[in-house]
């Protein structure tokens, strides 16, 4: 069995890892922590677990952390940088869910984070944690870097058509590589449970508007992800809106195509693609992917499309953003640093109505 402990368990994303956790075959639950809610038992607060979760909220700083075999961090940035040297020097493997260990350029991420990195070395070692691009170095990993909610869906979207091995055999790029764009969607959930005007009821419901347009976080994220996917610049304009969903991201990406990606089978690439992946579904040609055939499940579905008269394409990405977009992914990434299939303990199938 995996000892598991989780930092920050009374968030959106720590309490979608309990409901994960708590039904995989070869995790037990060490400890989970809050410092608001030190002493009370997480069913209490989070009746969906009754029966299933039997540990009450402890402080991170009294928690048996460190005789866990793995901690994840559910907690807001800079948390997880803090705890990384103690934890990993007494042979604990972190899974971080938010931004410490994604950027290596520590420029950036204080630029981006208005704070400074504490652990550049602990940043050089630590796994990007998205398994369709860097299975191998994953399963080998002390430090995990997961990838935000957004950056997910766009890096997933343009995977196949950035990958080295298509350009060469297209002979040449198959999409202008500097004027990409990610038009995308999230519901609240995205946000965090922290109390924020813009995700109250009468703020958020009704309502659909744009956040982040001159610049968003998640931009340096996805350029230097897709840059290292392709081995070469990725530029990009990535402009996220706020929509009255609880779970759920949409993205639509749009690429201009090159003489040489005119002539691509784009169905057939994405198929051959992500042929064996176990959580991402290219749909038939044609296809617009809802984000209800997602909710709750690990699952990402693409739909590929090739408007008439046009020089462009068009990928449709949904993911849940609290499973594949952080908690699911986590346990998948977890799955793998620990030998163990990729699948265990994901396959749910999604909610829907
Ligand atoms: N929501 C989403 O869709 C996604 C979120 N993420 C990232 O995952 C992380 C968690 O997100 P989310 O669950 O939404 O956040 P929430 O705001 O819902 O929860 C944050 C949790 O962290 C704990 N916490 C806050 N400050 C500290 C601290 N200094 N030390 C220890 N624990 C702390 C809080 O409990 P307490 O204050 O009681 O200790 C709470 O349990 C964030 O970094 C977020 O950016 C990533 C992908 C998607
Ligand atoms: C709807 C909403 O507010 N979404 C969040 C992104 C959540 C996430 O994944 O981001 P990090 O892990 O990088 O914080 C935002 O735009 O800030």
């Amino acid at each position: 069995m995996i000892k598991v402990g989780i930092v920050g368990g009374t968030g959106y994303t720590g309490v979608e890892l309990l409901r994960l956790l708590a039904q995989h075959p070869q995790v037990k639950l060490m400890a989970i922590t809050s410092r608001k809610e030190t002493g009370m038992p997480v069913a209490e607060m989070y009746p969906s677990l009754r029966g299933r979760v039997d540990l009450a909220f402890t402080d991170p700083a009294s928690a048996p952390l460190a005789e866990c075999d793995l901690v994840f961090f559910a907690t807001p940035h800079g948390v997880a940088m803090a705890q990384a040297p103690e934890l990993l020097a007494a042979g604990v493997k972190i899974i971080d869910l938010a931004a410490d260990f994604r950027l290596k350029d520590t420029a950036e991420f204080e630029r981006w984070y208005k704070m400074p990195h504490s652990c550049p070395h602990i940043l050089a070692e630590a796994v990007y944690g998205l398994p369709e691009v860097n299975r191998d170095a994953i399963r080998k990993a002390r430090v995990i870097g997961l990838p935000g909610c957004y950056p997910t869906s766009v890096q997933l979207g343009w995977l196949p058509v950035l990958d080295p091995k298509a350009v060469a055999a297209a002979g040449g790029d198959l999409v202008e590589r500097t004027t990409l764009i990610a038009d995308c969607k999230s519901g609240v959930s995205g946000a965090g449970r922290k109390a924020e005007v813009h995700t109250l009821l009468a703020e958020a419901s009704d309502n659909f508007k744009a956040y982040g347009v001159t610049g968003h976080r998640h931009a340096p994220e996805i350029a230097q992800g897709l840059g290292a996917i392709a081995g070469k610049p990725v530029s990009l304009q990535f402009t996220p809106h706020l929509v009255p969903m609880i779970r759920g991201i949409h993205a639509t990406l749009y690429a201009r195509l090159t003489p040489a990606g005119a002539r691509v089978d784009f169905q057939k690439l994405y198929e051959e693609r992500f042929a064996g992946e176990p959580f991402v579904d290219v749909m038939p040609a044609g296809s617009t992917p809802e984000t209800r055939s997602v909710r709750a499940s690990n699952m990402v579905r693409i739909a590929v499309h090739r408007p008439a008269g046009s020089d462009l394409l068009i990928v449709l990405v949904v993911e849940d953003n609290l499973v594949k977009g952080a908690s699911g992914q986590g346990v998948q990434v977890m799955n793998l640093m620990f030998g163990l299939p990729e699948d265990m303990g994901l396959t749910q199938l999604p909610v829907l109505p």
